[in-house]
């Protein structure tokens, strides 16, 4: 499928990337679904309005592209602070750590993206930060050289990652809160889908947002997506306006998969299928054949193959169930009409 579409995919144009940030929802009541983490959040954050505290330290995980950046922004909002945003891999050192908590204002929100990828060094500085709002620094240097404690003003972590397994338990411990963002279901993102060509100014009809919803592998990224590539063909092939024809046409010609099942998805399902009967095959094994790690499969495709009935987990690995056979057209055995 169109690698655009990709939700790990980081190699957005930018324009694809300013209009990501204008469909982002920036309050609890532009966001759609999450029906649970949304309702906690708001208690949370109600309360901590309230006692005018800092809300305790959250961890979103979930899959790409399912909305935890978009839940940072929303909870900086929502609790009227600032946000201040950065990334495991871009803070290697204390120091850049030190910078950002030091300028940060009562009770803003410090955005950690990928906080599995925090060195250990700089995890392990964190740990006092959250806990007490203290941290080390070191002042002067040579024979001077001595560290001083600071008081930090209490602050909001919000952690973001893909990979909740990669994450060290002692990090894990110190969020007060954690969610975990489910996919979405085909309502869900029809609406989503509804609200994002509002905001694009382009009109849609209910079946097209139905139709493009269900080919979005559950993710609004990708439901978003999907619809600006759509509305290129309407305004190009059609009359402007995004009807069922036009998008099955546009859909079709994007190459998109009938339930949006990326390459990699397929990858698995036809591995299973081809090497290995239809399973039961080992994560470990499953992951070596098609070339990912055991924990990205587990973590970030199986849940939705799993949840879209494609596969099933047994005490023995992971089985291929008849709904995956269907859809890559293949028969069990391999023979068509085998059985007779
Ligand atoms: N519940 C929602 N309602 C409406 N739009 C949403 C929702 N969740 C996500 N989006 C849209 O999907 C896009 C991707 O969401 P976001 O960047 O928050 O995902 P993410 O979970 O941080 O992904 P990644 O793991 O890749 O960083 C956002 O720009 C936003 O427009
Ligand atoms: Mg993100």
């Amino acid at each position: 499928m169109n690698d655009n579409l990709n939700p790990t995919n980081e190699n957005y144009s930018n324009e694809d990337l300013d209009i990501e940030k204008a469909l982002r929802p920036l309050a609890f009541e532009d966001f759609t679904g999450q029906d649970q983490v949304l309702e906690n959040l708001q208690v949370f954050v109600k309360a901590a309005n309230l006692r005018e505290e800092a809300l305790d330290h959250t961890l979103f995980h979930g899959p790409p592209g399912l909305g935890k950046t978009t839940l940072a922004h929303i909870l900086a909002n929502e609790l009227n602070v600032g946000i201040k945003v950065t990334s495991g891999p871009v803070l290697d050192k204390p120091g850049d750590l030190a910078g950002l908590l030091t300028n940060l204002d009562d009770r803003d929100v410090l955005f950690i993206d990928e906080i599995h990828r925090l060195s250990p060094i700089v995890e392990e500085y964190l740990y006092s930060a959250m806990e007490d709002y203290k941290i080390d620094i070191m002042i002067e240097s040579g024979p001077n050289a001595r560290t001083v404690q600071i008081n930090l003003n209490p602050f909001t972590l919000v952690g973001a990652t893909t990979r909740s397994g990669l994450l060290t338990a002692p990090m894990r411990a110190r969020f007060g809160i954690q969610s975990r963002l489910q996919y979405y279901t085909t309502e869900l993102l029809s609406t989503i889908v509804e609200r994002s060509a509002h905001i694009l100014n382009v009109p849609i009809s209910m079946e097209a947002a139905i139709e493009i919803a269900g080919r979005s592998r559950g993710t609004p990224r990708i439901a978003n997506a999907l619809l600006r590539r759509v509305r290129d063909f309407a305004q190009i092939k059609g009359n402007g306006k995004i009807d069922i024809e036009i998008s099955k046409f546009a859909l079709k010609a994007l190459n998109v998969d009938a339930h949006g099942l990326d390459e990699m998805d397929n990858r698995i399902l036809t591995t299973l299928i081809d090497k290995f009967k239809g399973g039961p095959v080992g994560i470990t094994t499953l992951a070596t054949a098609v070339s990912e790690s055991a924990e990205t499969i587990e973590e970030v495709y199986e849940p939705f193959l799993i949840q879209q009935g494609f596969i099933v987990r047994t005490p023995r690995g992971r089985e291929v169930t008849e709904i995956a056979y269907k859809h890559l057209g293949r028969v069990r055995g391999g023979i068509q009409g085998g059985l007779f």
